[in-house]
């Protein structure tokens, strides 16, 4: 379909299903404007259905990327309100499976050879039909049964498009629509886009699936099928099959007679291990993605499948993490605002006062519920409501991971009603902070960033000078934040001299070792008369400057 007639699709659902009521908040160029009074409004009479069913509606209407996108954006809480993310989070992809010849075609196109030379037995009517790909059950020459998991033909090109129409519409949010500035719907789309392109890529897939796999060998709590790789190509993955009971049904696992408390424990351990031990997390962990083995219904555990979508967190952002999360619990708003300057989530200049005033008071009330109803996710996102009016940029990583944050509570929530997560998740998150503080985490954390910080010592005098130079260009835009402008900018003066000075001074004992010609240790024991000036330039250089003391001083003060 041509871009235009697309469109005018487009055009023609957000009339059939009266999406002008979302219009009318939107401060829309005449010419558009003009054009929507003409639109057939009238030919279609608004009903009785709510806002956020019409949205649901139409997006199922204009097919697979746009309810991809929807269920997506249900996630957004901190985006959209209530009523329509509840709405939009009964999408349902209603997209009719594609021929198993068709699927056939493409796995003996991709591994290059025929479907009965590489399998001993494949089905060609469908196990599952989704949006972007569709699965077939097989049975490999040595007998291992598998899933054969091939990407709808065609797909990319309607991606494609469907992407250059949002994108369209998402720039036009954002130009005329008064929230347009503040919930910037192009980097919703940019985000969408990411995770659909990285979806359709099956070999990433099989790449995060081994992975985890690794990470959980013979786990009580979690296992991952194993990936054939002779079997795999960007469109086409297969995958042992597995066999379990999905999450959701809670009739069949209590039948199992499954531990649903030990279980719902399980689902908070095994987040966290995965997030804070591997920094690697499964994150599209809805209920249709899980499933349990109750072959031992008093130690059972989860099945994970579908892994296009991973998230991965740096040291830093895992220790931020677990210091905001437990800040939170002791209801330190202070550090939690501190912890976000340092990190660099929110700039240098914010007014710590009023942060910690603004994050106090969407905090408290979570605390107002019994403990078991408190809610990290939660917490997270309504952190991030909050930083985003302190201009924090969003940091991607983490509005993953409160996402997948929120899908873990509900679904421990829903399998044990009662789960306390904050007795599941405090000795983890405390255990976690220990090990990287103690002395023998923190020697290995200092001898794997070693080399990182030998590597950037020779650029640091440059970074130090770039970064004073900003400084001081901000200053000359910005005077009310100049108190503090000038001290960041003393303190990376200071920084910059005290540096220079040690590299000097390096370079002076260095020279006296070398003119001495004899070897370090010797030379430490003997200090040859020779070197002494040397050394003594080495001391006058490492001694600390008055004007830095006095600086300091007043800064202190
Ligand atoms: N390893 C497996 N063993 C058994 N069934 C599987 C396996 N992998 C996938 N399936 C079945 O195929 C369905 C779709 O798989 P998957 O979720 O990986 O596809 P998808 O296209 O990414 O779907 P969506 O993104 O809509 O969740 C699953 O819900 C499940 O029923």
């Amino acid at each position: 379909m041509s871009r235009a007639r697309r469109l005018v699709r487009i055009t023609w659902v957000i009339c059939r299903f009266r999406l002008d009521d979302f219009l009318h908040q939107v401060r829309l160029p005449l010419p558009v404007r003009l054009l929507l009074l003409f639109a057939p409004w009238h030919l279609f009479p608004r009903n009785k259905v709510s806002r956020g069913e019409r949205l649901r509606l139409a997006l199922e209407q204009l097919g697979p990327v746009f309810v991809k996108f929807g269920q997506i954006l249900s996630t957004r809480r901190d985006l959209l309100p209530e009523d329509m993310a509840d709405a939009l989070r009964d999408l349902q992809d209603r997209v009719p499976p594609f021929p198993g010849e068709q699927a056939q075609q493409i796995v003996e196109h991709d591994l290059g050879k025929p479907v009965g030379e590489l399998f001993r037995a494949f089905d060609a009517s469908p196990l599952a039909s989704a949006s972007v790909a569709q699965v077939h059950a097989a049975e490999l020459l040595t007998g291992q049964e598998v899933v054969v998991k091939v990407i709808r033909p065609g797909i990319e090109k309607v991606i494609h498009q469907d992407i250059a129409l949002m994108y369209l519409l998402a720039r036009l949010l954002q130009r005329h629509w008064p929230d347009g500035r503040r919930l910037r719907p192009v980097e919703v789309v940019a985000d969408y886009e990411q995770t659909i392109f990285d979806e359709l890529d099956l070999q990433r897939e099989a790449a995060n699936a081994s992975q985890l796999r690794r990470n959980f060998p013979d786990s009580t709590l979690i296992y991952i099928p194993e990936v054939f790789w002779n079997f795999v190509s960007r469109r086409v993955l297969v995958m042992e099959r597995i066999y379990g009971i999905p999450v959701a049904d809670m009739a069949a696992l209590q039948e199992a007679g499954a531990d649903l408390r030990i279980l719902a424990e399980k689902g908070v351990e095994t987040f966290f291990t995965q997030v804070f031990r591997d920094s690697f997390f499964h994150a599209d962990m809805h209920p249709g993605n899980i499933f349990i083995d109750a072959s031992n219904p008093r130690d059972p555990r989860y099945i994970a499948i579908d892994f296009g979508i991973v998230g991965t967190l740096t040291p830093a952002d895992q220790t931020y993490l677990a210091r905001n999360l437990l800040a939170f619990f002791n209801r330190d708003y202070r550090q939690v605002a501190e912890l976000h300057v340092q990190s660099g989530w929110v700039p240098a200049t914010t007014r710590v006062n009023e942060f910690e005033a603004a994050i106090r008071t969407v905090c408290e009330p979570i605390f107002e519920r019994p403990l078991k109803e408190i809610s990290f996710g939660q917490f997270l996102l309504r952190l991030f409501q909050v930083a985003r009016r302190f201009n924090m940029e969003v940091q991607p990583q983490l509005v993953l991971l409160q996402k997948t944050l929120l899908n873990v509570e509900g679904l421990g929530r829903q399998l044990y009603p009662d789960l306390d997560l904050w007795r599941t998740a405090h000795p983890f998150l405390e255990d976690w902070m220990y090990q990287r503080l103690a002395p023998p985490g923190l020697i290995k954390t200092m001898r794997e960033q070693l080399p990182d910080w030998l590597e950037q010592t020779p650029e640091m005098p440059q970074l130090l000078h770039d970064a004073l130079k900003q400084l001081t260009r901000l200053e000359s835009t910005n005077r009310s934040e100049e108190k503090v402008l000038t001290s960041l900018r003393d303190e990376v003066s200071i920084a910059a001299s005290r540096h220079r000075r040690y590299w000097l001074a390096t370079l002076c004992v260095g020279g006296a070792v070398v003119v001495s010609d004899m070897s370090t240790l010797e030379w430490f024991r003997q200090l040859p008369p020779s070197s002494w000036i040397l050394v003594a330039a080495a001391a006058y250089l490492l001694w600390p400057r008055r004007n830095e003391t006095e600086i300091k001083a007043e800064h202190d003060r």
